[in-house]
């Protein structure tokens, strides 16, 4: 079912230092940050030659990665995302083994203008899961 590793993403407090760190320790192609309001992010994307680093900051009064910060305050990977050929059925395959997807269960549009899924980290070895449609 999944393909290539989009992304993987990283929560954190202040997105401009982090930024920098990519941009100035690392030697990193770094975005511009992104506000995507209808996520609760602030969003920056590191572009790597074989896929992409997501640097996360909270945005807003109820941003999902705000209890995530508060248990982790400098940081942490908070997500993997992968890429699938079809999202609903995806979901649909996964739901009917019994994994639980995120909110209200139909895909929201994410940072790249692409379907986005969650997947419960209980249901993935610990692990916040995204399926983007390729
Ligand atoms: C920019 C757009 C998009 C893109 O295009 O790339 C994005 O990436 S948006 C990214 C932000 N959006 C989301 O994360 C949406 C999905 N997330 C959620 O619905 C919630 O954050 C959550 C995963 C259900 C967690 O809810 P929360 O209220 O924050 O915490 P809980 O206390 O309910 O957590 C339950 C349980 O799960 C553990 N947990 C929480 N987050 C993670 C995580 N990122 N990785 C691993 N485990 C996680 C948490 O510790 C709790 O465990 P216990 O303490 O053992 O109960
Ligand atoms: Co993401």
């Amino acid at each position: 079912m999944i393909g290539r590793l989009n992304h993987v993403a990283i929560a954190v407090k202040d997105i401009k230092t982090a930024s920098a760190v990519y941009r100035n320790t690392l030697g990193a192609e770094v975005s511009d940050v992104l506000p995507q309001p209808e996520h609760g992010v602030n969003v920056v994307f590191i572009t790597l030659p074989n896929t992409k680093v997501e640097l996360l900051e909270p945005l807003g009064e109820n941003s999902p990665i705000a209890k995530f910060l508060e248990k982790s305050p400098d940081g942490g990977i908070h997500h993997i995302c992968y890429e699938v050929d079809d999202i609903l059925a995806a979901r649909d395959q996964l739901k009917a083994q019994g994994a639980r997807v995120l909110g209200n269960g139909d895909p929201k549009i994410g940072a790249h203008g692409k379907p986005v899924l969650f997947l419960h980290p209980k249901d993935f070895l610990g692990t916040l899961v995204e399926l983007e449609q390729a």
